[in-house]
């Protein structure tokens, strides 16, 4: 195996109140290779978005990242001073979120924006950088991008907005995008073709990809690998291949029932018991365990630690769901 690109140990993150200090991911593990489509998936309130936001080391009060590693080509990341964040993000590592207008400029245009991207990072006259922001353009399917160039984001379609956003991530060719639910807003056929377009400018360019999602149907679309969260930390990882077709972790089976794109069809969509505990108040010993149908008394006692197979895929639980079990 080559080194990974990024190295995530024990990555932990709380948020402060006048009660304490809560973990919202709590022992976060990930590896990412070079060039690899990883989906971080689950519901509501596991800790995704901290996950993606503790790598890059944008957890601002009252949240604060307190413990682990996260190693990017080998450099700590939280041992870089805040220049060398900010010129590792918007160049090496970039990333892509739900609201495009979190990376667009509502007040300049397209072609001011993404050249300006370009001119940060690279020597090259203000023309150059906007013939190569107009083949950017045109490689997220935008039409006539020389004209598009010239208008401002509030005259592009919400999908079209994301393409921009996708398109200006990846004008450097960073080493990692990190995406958090960035095609969520949008309908499914965009949403296809944007993944569709991700997955090629990643094979292409050799970019790795962090796609963060709730969305089973986005990994297993997308994903060479994904690693599924609850409650702050990954309970079950995997290729998606392994992970969608043999799950171990009884919270991973559950969302696999509770999704349309992985039950088929005529058969009932089965929702998972209960809801996410809150960082506050997540129950001793494993997490899921409340809302688990196969909890045994173990559970409530002690933190089941992951078991890895030879084949990379792991799952943190005592009662693993027996292989073979169709979701
Ligand atoms: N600024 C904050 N202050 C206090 N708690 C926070 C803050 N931001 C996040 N949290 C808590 O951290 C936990 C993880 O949140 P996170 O946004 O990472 O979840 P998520 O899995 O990305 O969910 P979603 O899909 O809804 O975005 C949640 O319980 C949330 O309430």
């Amino acid at each position: 195996m080559t080194t990974p690109l990024l190295e995530v140990r024990g990555l932990k993150t709380v948020f402060h109140d006048l009660a304490g200090a809560w973990p919202a991911i709590d022992g976060v593990d990930l590896a990412i290779q070079p060039g690899e489509i990883v989906g971080l998936v689950g519901e509501s309130g596991s800790g995704k978005s901290v996950t993606g936001f503790s790598l890059v080391q944008l957890i601002d009060p009252p949240g604060e990242v307190v413990a682990g590693d996260v190693l990017f080509k080998g450099e700590d990341l939280r041992q870089a001073s805040e220049e060398r964040l900010r010129s590792l993000r918007g160049d090496r590592i970039a990333m892509i979120f739900q609201d495009p207008l979190m990376t667009l400029n509502p007040v300049l245009s397209i072609g001011e924006q993404m050249s300006e991207a370009i001119l940060e990072h690279r020597k090259c006259s203000r023309q150059e950088a906007l013939t190569e922001a107009a083949k950017a353009l045109s490689r997220v399917g935008i039409p006539s991008p020389e004209t598009r160039l010239k208008q401002f984001p509030h005259e592009f379609s919400g999908g079209m907005r994301q393409r921009v956003a996708i398109a200006t991530a990846l004008l450097n060719a960073p080493d990692l995008i990190i995406a958090d639910e960035p095609t969520t807003a949008l309908d499914v056929t965009i949403q296809s073709q944007i993944l569709f377009e991700v997955q090629k400018l990643s094979r292409e360019t050799g970019t790795a990809v962090l796609w963060i999602t709730h969305d089973l149907a986005v990994v297993a679309e997308l994903a060479d690998r994904v690693a599924v969260m609850y409650a702050g930390r990954i309970v079950e990882t995997g290729t998606v291949d392994d992970v969608l077709s043999t799950p171990r972790h009884p919270y991973t089976l559950g969302l696999l029932g509770s999704s349309a794109a992985t039950v088929a069809p005529g058969e009932r969509l089965k929702q998972i018991n209960g809801a996410a505990p809150s960082i506050n108040a997540r129950p001793s010993g494993c997490p899921f365990r409340t809302r688990c149908e196969r909890a045994l008394p173990v559970c409530a006692q002690i933190d089941p630690s992951p078991q890895a197979r030879d084949d990379g895929h792991s799952y943190r639980c005592h009662n693993p769901v027996p292989e073979g079990i169709a979701p």
